[in-house]
């Protein structure tokens, strides 16, 4: 489906999509207790291209549950297969993308595709490769995963055993070591050469397969946080000397990142760790290469973000948020070592901080509810995560409100699809160019480099230093569509419905407007 806006100014051309928009915001100003407000108003000019490329992934952990995952929804839904299950026939589908399985509302009960926008690249149309580790193909990856039904497996075995993962990087003192059995498929070297070999696949796969675009992925095992050492990887300069010097230091992921964005190929963490290491947005800024992540934002976290943007919202007093959840898949025998575990707790704590500190009315400066997270290892119930959440809050007079939540659910099948959208929505902002509406054509530019846009799909949402860290989840949402609705010339979506409210444009808009003429 093709959206078309009729609007004088909005330029459809053979090669660009062209929107002038009035992007409105406001600045404020506290001086005791009084706060100034100003609205701004910037006059901006968006540019998509609407040529698509041909678009390639390639995923660092692509024998993990969610590499393997991904790749058999890929071919899945290309060859639009159908299987046998116990609840009748299934058809593949992307379910829980938003790029894919999601609407957009254009007024009058219209809704659309959200992908349907803009150009997009199609699922079907994406290329995989990758690196892991382990030298299983993703065919007997898939199998060891245990996530897909074997009625699946079976159809999409012939398709997947071609596809082998590259020998990567591996360093034992950044993961689990009980991940050391499944290292039979590294790289040997230092670390200068290995990040060249990254840099040689790459431009393998962009060549064998006539890519116009490569996106790298991190779904590997979470590692443990790297340690900011100035001089060692607190600036571009020392980061590349670090590389050429071998520092212990320097992480996997962090070598993966400074090898895509080398090859102008942006690089987004799927997992906690601190891959982007000050140097390493210097860097990225220093390219304009794009750079996301952190960790997807796939259930017990999503959840979260709603629940407590909801009460938050409502003058309701979160107290005491536990974040309790087992599983058995191999992330979560990564997460069973302490280190690993660390940085997962991080991530999984810090998505209520903005909720809190928006509300001094409900918390004192500094006053947070208490907040555990755990997460433990038990193999038989493999990647089907039970999480357990309870959320006790205060609400008026003294009265108290627990609300408990059971969540079960294969935890790849969640973060495949967020997969897809960050790299379906991470390609499209490479073809959206903006500038001053008074600056000539030589002025577009990109967005900022950590592309905060992505924060929907990202548990700890990087954003620009000194910019705000947002993530309730429906702030988050609309921070995607309206980009996409400015794109095209729309205001953003402001849930006003006046057209509905006010008599007399109800009489342009709605089909039967009320009969009497009421004076108010
Ligand atoms: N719902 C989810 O599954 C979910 C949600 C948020 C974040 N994550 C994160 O996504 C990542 C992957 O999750 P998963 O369930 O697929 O885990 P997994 O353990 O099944 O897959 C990780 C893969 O990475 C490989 N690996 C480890 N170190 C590597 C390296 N240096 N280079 C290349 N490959 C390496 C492992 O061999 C394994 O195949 C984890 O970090 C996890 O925390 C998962
Ligand atoms: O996305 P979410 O459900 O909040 O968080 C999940 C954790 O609960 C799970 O224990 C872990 O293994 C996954 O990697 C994921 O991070």
């Amino acid at each position: 489906m093709e959206v078309i806006v009729n609007s004088e100014n909005v330029k459809y051309s053979d090669n660009y999509i062209e929107s002038r928009y009035d992007y409105q915001y406001t600045t404020s100003e506290r001086i005791g207790n009084q706060i100034t407000v100003t609205p701004k108003t910037e006059q901006l000019v968006f540019r998509t291209q609407r040529k698509l490329p041909r678009l390639g992934v390639m995923l660092v952990g692509w024998g993990g549950n969610n590499g393997c995952t991904f790749t058999a929804a890929l071919i899945a839904n290309q060859l639009g297969l159908t299987w046998p299950t116990r609840r009748g026939t299934q058809k593949a589908n992307w379910f829980g993308s938003i790029t894919q399985s999601s609407t957009i509302p254009l007024g009058g009960h219209v809704n659309v595709p959200l992908a349907s926008l803009l150009p997009t690249v199609h699922p079907n149309d994406i290329a995989v490769d990758g690196w892991d580790i382990s030298g299983l193909s993703v065919a007997q990856a898939m199998e060891r995963a245990q996530v897909l039904e074997p009625t699946l497996q079976e159809l999409l075995k012939p398709h997947m055993k071609k596809y082998r993962p590259r020998p990567s990087i591996y360093a034992p003192d950044f993961i689990a070591a009980n991940q050391s059995t499944r290292a039979d498929n590294v790289l040997g070297g230092n670390k200068q050469k290995q990040v060249k070999q990254i840099m040689k696949d790459i431009e393998d796969f962009r060549n064998t397969q006539l890519l116009d675009k490569v996106i790298v992925l991190w779904t590997a095992n979470t590692e443990r946080f790297s340690e900011i050492i100035p001089g060692v990887n607190d600036t571009e300069e020392n980061l590349k000397k670090s590389i050429a010097n071998n520092h212990a230091e320097l992480s996997p992921s962090t070598l993966f990142a400074y090898a895509s964005i080398s090859m102008g190929c942006p690089y987004i963490n799927g997992s906690p760790q601190n891959t982007f290491v000050p140097g390493l947005v210097e860097f990225a800024e220093s390219r304009g290469v794009y750079i996301g992540g952190d960790d997807f934002k796939s259930g017990q976290t999503k959840l979260k973000s709603v629940i407590v943007d909801f009460l938050v919202s409502a003058g309701i007093k979160p107290v005491s948020i536990v974040s309790y959840n087992h599983l058995g898949n191999n992330d979560g025998k990564n997460l069973s070592a302490p280190a690993q575990f660390k940085s997962k707790e991080i991530s999984k704590s810090n998505v209520v901080d903005d909720m809190v500190s928006s509300n001094e009315i409900l918390y004192q400066p500094g006053e947070k509810p208490d907040h555990v997270v755990v997460i433990k290892y038990v193999p038989y119930v493999g990647d089907s995560k039970r999480a357990m959440d309870e959320y006790v809050s205060e609400i008026m007079m003294g009265g108290l409100n627990t609300i408990a939540i059971h969540n079960t659910c294969e935890d790849s099948l969640l973060a495949t699809p967020i997969i897809l959208d960050l790299v379906i929505l991470t390609e499209l902002c490479t073809r959206i160019k903006v500038k001053r509406s008074d600056q000539s054509d030589q002025e577009f530019t990109g967005f900022h480099a950590v592309l905060s846009v992505l924060s929907y799909l990202c548990k700890a949402p990087l954003v620009p230093d000194g910019t705000p860290v947002v993530n309730a989840l429906f702030k988050q949402r609309a921070c995607i569509e309206n980009l996409l609705r400015a794109c095209v010339g729309l205001h953003p979506e402001n849930n006003m419905l006046l057209e509905y409210k006010i008599p007399v444009i109800m009489e342009d808009v709605v089909k039967d407007p009320p009969k009497k003429k009421i004076k108010y």
